[in-house]
């Protein structure tokens, strides 16, 4: 189990954005080829994020970001992705099921959910064999929802928790889409506890100032784990006397709640040991 509360962006083609990326506390990375590179950089990107990965420039995982199979980068940026064995290729704009399904890719895949046919389609899509998440991505489902994202994202609610109900409920993984103004951070958190309240795993980011923020909300706090310990601690108590249900600090607790202690334990201590 690895953590994914912080998922950076990094552009392949900024060699210094690509430096500091390496020493960043980022839960994982994405090297991208795709929006964030002009036309004329395709190539130079690739070469450096073949480069990056070469020299296992970052402890946790990294991700690479293709260009959309309809390009002509796609052929490419494949080959490069397949040789250099990341730990997962980015599909973006992904639709159809059949489309991914055909490419026959033998990696982890993360297909991002950013278009209104995405939306529709992210339940087929998340039976893929091979995707291990989803990850949503607001300027392009506000640019084909035609929608007006504000500070609390309310046009893309409904998007953003189709894609947490596709992730669910295939157990994949799920990550929210990214921020892009960096003159709000404030705005950035109270998107961060929405976006974790709405049951996302992590955050996509676009800077490094958006790491401490979005690895504490999504992070298991001290308090959040000593809470879980009493819990469990009550509960096993009264499960030992044969109780389904008991009340724990004014709260009806039952197993599922047990369950949900432990799980929230196991990744506290996930965290503790990536700290
Ligand atoms: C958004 C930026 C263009 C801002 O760049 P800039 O103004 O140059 O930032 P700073 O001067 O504040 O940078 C300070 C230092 O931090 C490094 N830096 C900045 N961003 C990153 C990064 N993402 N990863 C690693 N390091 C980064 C700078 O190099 C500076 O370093 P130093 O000089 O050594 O001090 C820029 O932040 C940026 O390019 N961000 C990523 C953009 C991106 O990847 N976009 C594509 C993904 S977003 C998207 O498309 C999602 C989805 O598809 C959707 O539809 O929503
Ligand atoms: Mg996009």
């Amino acid at each position: 189990m690895s953590s994914w509360r912080s998922v950076l962006y990094v552009p392949a083609d900024k060699p210094r954005a690509l430096e500091k990326a390496a020493g960043l506390a980022a839960d994982a990375l994405v090297l991208d080829l795709e929006d964030a590179v002009a036309p004329g950089a395709k190539a130079e990107a690739r070469q450096a994020a073949a480069r990056f990965l070469a020299d296992r420039r970052f402890p946790g995982p990294v991700l690479v970001r293709l260009n959309t199979p309809e390009t002509p980068h796609f052929q490419a940026d494949l080959e490069m992705a397949l040789t250099a064995a990341p730990a997962g290729i980015v599909l973006p704009k992904s639709e159809q099921a059949a489309v991914i399904r055909d490419l026959h890719l033998g990696i982890p895949l993360w297909l991002m959910i950013e278009t209104p046919l995405g939306v529709l389609n992210a339940p087929e899509l998340s039976r893929v064999p091979g995707v291990a998440g989803l990850m949503a991505g607001a300027n392009d489902l506000a640019l084909g929802l035609r929608a007006r994202p504000g500070r609390d994202r309310q046009p893309l609610l409904y998007a953003l928790s189709a894609v947490v109900l596709a992730a669910r409920a295939h157990g994949l993984l799920t990550l929210d889409a990214v921020w892009n103004d960096l003159k709000d951070p404030e705005g950035f958190l109270v998107s961060c506890v929405q976006g974790r309240d709405l049951g996302f795993d992590g955050r996509t980011l676009i800077h490094p100032s958006q790491l401490e923020g979005a690895n504490r909300v999504y992070g298991v706090s001290d308090e959040e784990a000593q809470a879980a310990r009493a819990l469990l601690e009550r509960w096993e108590a009264a499960a030992a006397q044969g109780q389904g249900v008991v009340s724990h600090q004014g709260q009806m607790i039952e197993e599922l709640h047990a369950r949900q202690a432990r799980e929230l334990l196991e990744r506290w201590q996930v965290e503790q040991r990536q700290i």
